[in-house]
């Protein structure tokens, strides 16, 4: 099943690989903010503040994705978070709905999510089953975004170092 070329079954049943890239998302979401116009008079809840019909919204998608309140200790890489439920559910772990938003939700979520997510786990799966990849020294410790990028680009890239993997 795990031959190269991968399965599409291979790659499906690939489910820790998929809770990592879903960490890496969540952590550095490569659209950090989405835009929505308001359509209907709001008030935001628990506040006085009442939103305009024509009034441009920014979703704060990195802001939403370091919450404590859903992600206990942002700042750590826990692809648990991701994992599976015990009762079946998809992985959200009693997270409410709107809370990962690295593709966006709603009738204008990305079109091309699935597709990515396939595309993202078979480039992976196939790169780190011929390479062998360790951090080098130039990379550094903790990222920062470059400011002039509109997507979520490390400043100075990251820096690997990659070995063929012996047969
Ligand atoms: C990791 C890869 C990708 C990420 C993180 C991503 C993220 C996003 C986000 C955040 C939006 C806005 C959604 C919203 O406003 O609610 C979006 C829209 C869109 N994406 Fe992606 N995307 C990815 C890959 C792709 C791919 C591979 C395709 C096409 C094959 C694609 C096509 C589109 C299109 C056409 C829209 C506009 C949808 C609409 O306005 O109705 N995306 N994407």
């Amino acid at each position: 099943m795990y031959g190269l070329p991968f399965s599409y079954e291979a790659i499906s049943s690939m489910n820790y690989l998929e809770q990592c890239l879903k960490e890496t998302m969540r952590k550095y979401p490569p659209v950090q903010a989405l835009a929505r116009v308001c359509t209907k008079q709001f008030r935001v809840p628990g506040t006085d503040l009442d939103l305009d019909v024509g009034t441009a919204v920014l979703i704060p998608v990195y802001a939403i994705h370091h919450d404590p309140q859903y992600y206990p200790e942002p700042d750590t890489f826990n692809p648990d978070r991701f994992a599976k439920d015990g009762d079946g559910g998809g992985g959200d772990n009693g997270r409410p709905s709107g809370v990962f938003l690295p593709f966006g939700d709603g009738p204008r979520i990305c079109i091309g999510m699935r597709f990515a997510m396939l595309e993202m786990k078979l480039a992976l799966a196939q790169f780190l089953h011929r390479y062998l990849v360790t951090l080098s020294d130039k990379s550094c410790t903790r990222i920062e975004f470059e400011p002039a990028s509109f997507l979520s680009c490390p400043k100075g890239g990251i820096w690997l170092n990659v070995n063929k993997r012996k047969a």
